[in-house]
């Protein structure tokens, strides 16, 4: 068997296509959406992907403010940057990149981002909505998934999907989602003695362990759908955390790297943004309307 393959670049030009017609219409009545980016540090990795996200809003209207800081800002000066992208009007989505240098907390920066401007759905007010399924902003590499997911016509209820790894960001978020659509699922991490006992009967493997090529073919139920969602650069380039080779041999479906989830997880940023300034432009209108006497 050889899997058929997952093209997150396809997809995700599908939902860049409605994300620049919703901002048209935004534009249309007078409203301009804007991303806020905020970049700490050298982390070549980082410098690629706030690359791409400023690049993908400019291509479909949304204005993006860049501001990098050298990787010595104190943690009170980053805050004060976050607190006042959150007084500006002009603003409809903030966000950190992550990672931050070790003396940032991440999770103190992410609490001070105005959760209805916190467009990678990082803040708890998010991920408690997601917990609960109330409405909120859902992270990006996750609803990225479950589009690709929903775009093959997967059925997940009833399914055994296992994620790998366990970060706020992927791990987590994930397993919610499938559990939320009926899947059965389970978690490996760091401590998990032998995944591939576990892998071998999942019919879904989302792999987001930061590990390069942990996934085999020989770790894989024959037709399962396999979601790639590691970014490793090792010597020999790029590489996901799947071994691409021996898993396609072997699974259904198959998201490739580079060209995966990636894509995917700028354009989910994008559809975030501009659902963030519709919200805000629906209650700036309900505010400044006059009740009829
Ligand atoms: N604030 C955030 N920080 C980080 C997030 C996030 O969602 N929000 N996720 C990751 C990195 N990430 C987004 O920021 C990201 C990773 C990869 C790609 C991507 O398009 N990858 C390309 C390959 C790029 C390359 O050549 O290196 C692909 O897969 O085709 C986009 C976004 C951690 N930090």
């Amino acid at each position: 068997m050889t899997a058929e393959l997952i093209d997150g670049v396809q997809m995700s030009l599908a939902v860049r296509a409605e994300v620049a017609q919703r901002t048209a219409a935004l534009r249309a009545a007078g409203i301009q959406p804007g991303l806020a980016v905020l970049l700490v540090g050298e982390d070549s990795a980082s410098h690629v992907y706030v690359r791409k996200k400023v690049k993908a809003c400019e291509e479909v209207g949304v204005r993006s403010i860049l501001e990098q800081h050298d990787a010595s800002i104190s943690e009170e000066a980053l805050l004060a940057r976050v607190k006042a992208f959150n007084q500006d009007e002009a603003i409809h989505g903030i966000l950190v990149q992550l990672p931050l240098p070790a003396h940032i907390d991440p999770q103190t920066v992410i609490k001070a981002i105005s959760p209805a401007k916190d467009v990678d759905g990082f803040h708890i007010v998010n991920a408690g909505a997601l917990l609960t399924g109330t409405e909120g902003f859902s992270p990006c590499t996750p609803t990225g998934c479950m589009r690709m997911l929903d775009a093959i016509g997967y059925e997940l209820r009833g399914k055994h999907a296992v994620v790998l790894g366990r970060s706020n960001i992927v791990g987590k978020p994930m397993a919610i989602m499938l559990l939320s659509r009926g899947a059965t699922v389970t978690i490996c991490h760091r401590a998990t003695p032998d995944i591939g006992v576990v892998t071998r009967q999942a019919d879904i493997v989302v792999a987001a362990a930061g590990k390069a090529r942990l996934l085999r073919g020989d770790m894989i139920k024959p037709g399962a759908v396999i979601i790639d969602v590691g970014m490793n650069r090792t010597e020999a380039g790029l590489c996901g955390d799947v071994d691409f080779e021996s898993a396609k041999a072997v699974a259904g479906w198959i998201t490739p790297v580079p060209g995966g989830v990636g894509p995917m997880t700028i354009a989910m940023l994008l559809a975030n943004t501009v659902t963030s300034a519709e919200q805000i432009a629906l209650v700036q209108k309900s505010s400044t309307q006059v009740p009829a006497s």
